[in-house]
Formats: structure tokens, C-alpha cells, sequence
């Protein structure tokens, strides 16, 4: 197998183990005839009682089938709210897997067009609410809660309107607001998120199975935190406002909310009741390529899953470590090139500021590994690209080229190093859509811009106009683009780079 076809497998895999079925038949099992009991991750929950089931999220219809097929004839009955037109989508797309079966018990609601809150989603929240209030101690309501889950639960605080909470919502967003921000003033202004529906389901048990599609996996963002304790203040909510000049021309409505919300939100002893878990992210993706890899004979190590910042720094950061494990290959990583690119590491890691990432010790584990062996990095997280051009594209391809356009200018610099090793890089969205286009992703070598150059295409000029995409469609027929169709999950991006010394010295 080549090292693309390598870094496809790697990919494939990380997706495949967080694909909304397996993910489900680790997290949830059903145990015992005469007492029967839902085990979720080891903790057990008797089900003497009802078990109800709501949902809302991107990725929501493959765990709702994968979640009836365990639970059988225990599920009362379930609402979940998804995408408009997911179900003719997975229909064609053949993944009748991820559909309800005919007689399900469970009704699914399509709404959030463009992921953009709208009066079918504020139906199936409705429904979703009703149901939750309507629980007894009895009960034990399952929540399955995935990416997008925020457009699709909108319940805005009474008498703000619909309308005015997506236009707030839509202008924060447009000045850059990043999700964290956007989330935290959501659950201020929303009955349901913020912990809302697991208040509003108390005295039942609730039970949430979470795919993260958020950095750090953070309960009370993801999809807004609807069945976790807010860590935000009102304080917070109006600094945020504050921030991205929001704060006055509010609706009057949006004044009234905020200026009878507690200012503090409910104390986390009020969740008892509930209990989260995380069962996907990309951090379960990583570990699990990181397992194929080694599989198939590289030194492996796994950067980070909360890669994030701005695509151009991103991609300087993958150049760089690139150049490193090269003269690791050809055991020049100790000289005085070694360690200047290892302070040009230290100095972006710091710049980039990406959570959890000591990039001291992961270059002293990098020391410690094996010369002889081709060498596997994998990372996740989330890039942002700030559109200056017209073009046509996505993070991933657009970091993909990027990552070429570096590696290309430092062939002259490193040839002594590169130039003995074959290198591939992938970025991929895991859900296998990268922006609006129909590919997830894109590899990247050190020879791409050359050839491409020598085809009359230049990467520059694409990049100029964030048209990545018709760069890749156009080069060699779309061949280094990366194809998987929608997955039918979502746990951000994900980037592979494999690395092996050639015999050409
Ligand atoms: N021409 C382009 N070139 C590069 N990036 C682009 C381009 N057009 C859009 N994008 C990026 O694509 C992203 C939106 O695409 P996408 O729907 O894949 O991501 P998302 O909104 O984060 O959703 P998800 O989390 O489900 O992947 C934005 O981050 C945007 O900056
Ligand atoms: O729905 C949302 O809020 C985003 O996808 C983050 O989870």
C-alpha cells in the first residue's frame, strides 16, 4: 500500500469508530430479562421505569436507530429533531443504516435549514419540551445530543421572538464570535439550553449520549448544554454582547430576558438527576488511528485533537513539523537545524495557543522515537479561515494546500532532508464535507505545487482567492482530493501526516 493509501485507511478508520452505530453499541447495552437494566459506559440504570428518548443534532438520526435497535420494545416513544432533508439524503447516499425503521416509535422532525433556527425547528422543540415536562420519577428520558443541536432546539425565553433571537445569533456570528461565545449567549435567552431541558424533565433520570463536535469537549457548549450546568453568568452574556458591540439596540424583548435572568446559573447539585457522556469525539478517532497505524508499522504519535487558530499559522505549524521529523529520518534532527525548527515549533505552539498541547514533551517524545521506522503524526481539532476571496473551498483543503505551498518553498532550504523522505499529509472533516463543496478534505505532498505548477496551475493564485476547491477539482482530475461522502457523524477535522526515508540518498 502507498502512504496515500495508508493515510486514507488511517482516516477511514477514525471516522468508522465514531460512526453514530459502533459508537452507540460501546456506550449503551441492555442487560437482564427479569430486572432489565440500560448500562451506559458500566453505570446501570434500572428500567422499571418508562424509557422516553428525545434528540437534536446534526449526526442525531444514525444514534436514534442505532439507540432503537438496542432498546427494543423498552422505548416508549421519542422525538428527535434533525436537518431538513437528512432522510432523503442518507436515502440516496444508501446508508439506510442510519434510518428509522418503518413502525418506529420514535417521530423525527426536519427543520434548521442551513443550520439556521426556523419555525420547524421551534415545532420539534416544542414537542421535545412537552414531552420532558410530562415526565414522572418513573420515567428515564434518553437524550442524544450531536453537533447543530442549537439551531435545531431553539426555545427562546418568552417574549422574545424567533426572528430576534437568530438575528442576534447571526450578527454575533458574522463579527466572529467563536462557538463558545455564541453558545454561552444562547442558553441565557433559551428555555431549553443552558441544563433547561434536564430541568424541565425532573424528577425523571436523564440519560445524555453526546458527540462532540466542539474543542475540549465542553458538556455546557456542545449543542448549548441543554442537559449540563451552565458555567456562564448573565455577567458573562452581557460581556460577550458587549465585545462584538451588540449591547445597545437590543429588541426590548432580549432587555426584558436579560434583565430578569438570575445573574447566576443553576447550581450544578440541581443536575443530580442527570448524568452526561460523552460518546464520540475527536479524541476517540485519534486513539483509534493511532491503533492502525501502529497496525501497520509506524511510529506513532498524536499531537493534539484541539488543533485550532488560523489555517495560514496552522499550516506553517504542519510545515515545520514536517521539516522536523524529516531530519529525524535522516538523523540530522539534533544538528543546528533540528533545533532551530524545534524553537520555531515552541514559538507557534505558544502563538497558536492550542488547549492541552505541551509542545516541549511532544518533541522529546518525538527524540525518543525510532529512526528506522516510518513515523505517523495524527491531529484534530478545528481550523478558522478567514474568507478574503470569492473561491470555492473549505478548511481542510484550504490547510491541505497550504501545507503544499510550505513544504514546496522549503525543498530548496531542506533538500538535504526532505528531499530523502516521502511525505503525505490528509486533512479530512470527519462528518465528509469540507465547506460547501462535495469533498471531505484534500493530501498534500512536497512535489504537489511543482507538478501543478508545471500544469499551469498555481496555488498561490488559488489560495489568494480561498478557491482551494477548484484547485484540487482542476489538478490531475481531482485526484488529491479526499471523497468519503457524508459519514453520517461529525467530530470536527482531522489530519494525518506519514512520513518514510526513501532510498534516493
Ligand atoms: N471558499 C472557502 N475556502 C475555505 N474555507 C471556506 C470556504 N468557504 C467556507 N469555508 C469555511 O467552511 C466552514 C463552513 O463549512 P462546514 O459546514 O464544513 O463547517 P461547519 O459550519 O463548522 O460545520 P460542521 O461543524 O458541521 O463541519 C467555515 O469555517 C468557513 O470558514
Ligand atoms: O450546535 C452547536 O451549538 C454547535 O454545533 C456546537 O455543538
Amino acid at each position: 500500500m502507498s502512504l496515500r493509501e495508508h493515510a486514507l485507511s488511517l482516516f477511514r478508520s477514525a471516522v468508522g469508530t465514531v460512526r453514530p452505530a459502533p459508537m452507540l453499541k460501546r456506550a449503551l447495552k441492555l442487560q437482564g430479562e427479569e430486572c432489565p437494566q440500560l448500562l451506559v459506559n458500566s453505570r446501570a440504570f434500572p428500567l422499571k421505569r418508562d424509557l422516553y428518548l428525545v434528540g437534536f443534532g446534526k449526526a442525531v438520526l444514525g444514534m436514534a436507530a442505532a439507540a432503537e435497535e438496542i432498546l427494543g420494545d423498552h422505548l416508549v416513544r421519542g422525538i428527535i429533531n434533525v436537518p431538513l432533508g437528512i432522510q432523503e439524503s442518507l436515502q440516496r447516499a444508501g446508508m439506510q443504516e442510519m434510518l428509522l425503521k418503518p413502525h418506529s416509535r420514535i417521530q423525527v422532525i426536519e427543520g434548521a435549514k442551513n443550520n439556521l433556527p426556523d419555525p420547524e425547528a421551534l415545532r420539534g422543540a416544542s414537542a421535545i419540551q412537552e414531552l420532558a415536562e410530562g415526565l414522572t420519577a418513573d420515567d428515564l428520558l434518553l437524550v442524544l445530543i450531536s453537533g447543530g443541536g442549537s439551531a435545531l432546539l431553539p426555545a427562546p425565553i418568552p417574549p422574545i421572538l424567533l426572528e430576534e433571537k437568530e438575528k442576534l445569533t447571526k450578527m454575533l456570528a458574522s463579527r466572529g464570535a467563536a462557538i463558545q461565545e455564541l453558545n454561552a449567549v444562547r442558553k441565557i435567552l433559551s428555555l431549553l439550553k443552558g441544563g433547561g431541558l434536564a430541568r424541565l424533565a425532573y424528577p425523571a433520570q436523564v440519560v445524555s449520549l453526546i458527540l462532540s463536535d466542539v474543542i475540549g469537549d465542553p458538556l455546557d457548549i456542545i449543542a448549548s448544554g441543554p442537559t449540563a450546568a451552565s458555567s456562564h453568568s448573565i455577567q458573562d452574556c452581557l460581556q460577550i454582547l458587549a465585545k462584538y458591540n451588540l449591547l445597545h439596540g437590543l429588541p426590548s424583548s432580549v432587555e426584558a430576558v436579560l434583565s430578569s435572568s438570575p445573574p447566576k446559573p443553576t447550581a450544578a447539585e440541581d443536575y443530580s438527576h442527570v448524568c452526561n457522556v460523552i460518546i464520540g469525539s475527536n479524541t476517540l478517532a485519534l486513539a483509534e488511528a493511532k491503533r492502525h497505524a501502529e497496525s501497520l508499522g509506524y511510529a506513532t504519535l498524536i499531537l493534539s485533537a484541539a488543533v485550532c487558530g488560523d489555517v495560514g499559522r496552522v499550516a506553517v505549524l504542519y510545515c515545520q513539523l514536517i521539516c522536523l521529523l524529516c531530519l529525524h529520518l535522516a538523523s540530522l534532527g539534533e544538528g543546528p537545524r533540528g533545533s532551530e525548527v524545534k524553537g520555531n515549533l515552541l514559538q507557534l505552539a505558544a502563538e497558536l495557543d492550542i488547549p492541552g498541547l505541551n509542545m516541549a514533551e511532544f518533541l522529546q517524545a518525538l527524540q525518543g522515537m525510532e529512526p528506522q521506522k516510518p513515523v505517523c503524526i495524527l491531529a484534530g481539532g478545528e481550523t478558522t479561515v478567514q474568507l478574503q476571496g470569492t473561491g470555492k473551498g473549505g478548511r481542510n483543503q484550504e490547510l491541505a494546500l497550504r501545507v503544499g505551498l510550505g513544504l514546496h518553498r522549503a525543498r530548496g532550504v531542506e533538500a538535504s532532508s526532505l528531499g530523502r523522505c516521502d511525505v503525505i499529509f490528509l486533512s479530512g472533516g470527519t462528518d465528509g464535507q469540507d465547506g460547501p463543496t462535495d469533498a471531505a478534505g484534500a493530501f498534500c505532498s512536497p512535489e504537489l505545487v511543482a507538478e501543478a505548477l508545471r500544469e499551469g496551475l498555481d496555488a498561490e493564485i488559488f489560495l489568494s482567492n480561498n478557491d482551494s476547491y477548484a484547485f484540487f477539482s482542476h489538478f490531475q482530475r481531482g485526484r488529491h482530493l479526499l471523497v468519503t461522502g457524508l459519514t453520517g457523524t461529525n467530530v470536527m477535522d482531522i489530519q494525518v501526516i506519514l512520513i518514510r526515508a526513501t532510498d534516493r540518498s
